[in-house]
């Protein structure tokens, strides 16, 4: 096999390792939605210190035990979290919108 032809397949083979992790993304947002749903109605904050604090422990434990860069880890955790975030904000923003004057205080 020449050199270009075996980047060729390690590359083929990354690609398809992304197309595995995106869709996993992609399932961590479809639940993160269904958070978002439940806080709105329950009327909690979006963020949640201990929870988060929860996530990056079992990242950086997950590193750990698995060989690999506790700080790329939990960073990669944090981004999720961001998005995490951003998204159920925009739920929550959406929920109290659509519930009209009722919710508001009387004036
Ligand atoms: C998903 C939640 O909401 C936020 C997002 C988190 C996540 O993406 O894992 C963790 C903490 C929360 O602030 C949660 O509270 O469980």
């Amino acid at each position: 096999m020449t050199t270009a032809e075996e980047l060729a397949a390690l590359r083929a083979e990354l690609d398809g390792i992304d197309e595995a992790l995106y869709g996993l993304v992609r399932d961590r947002m479809r639940c993160i939605e269904r958070v978002g749903a439940v806080k709105a109605r329950a009327g909690m904050p979006v963020f949640q210190p201990g929870r988060a604090d929860e996530v990056e422990r079992r990242a950086a434990e997950h590193a750990r035990a698995h060989g690999l860069d506790e700080t790329f880890l939990v960073r990669l955790a944090d981004l999720l979290m961001e998005e995490a975030i951003r998204v159920e904000e925009e739920i929550v923003a959406q929920a109290g919108a659509s519930a009209g004057p009722q919710n508001s205080p009387p004036t």
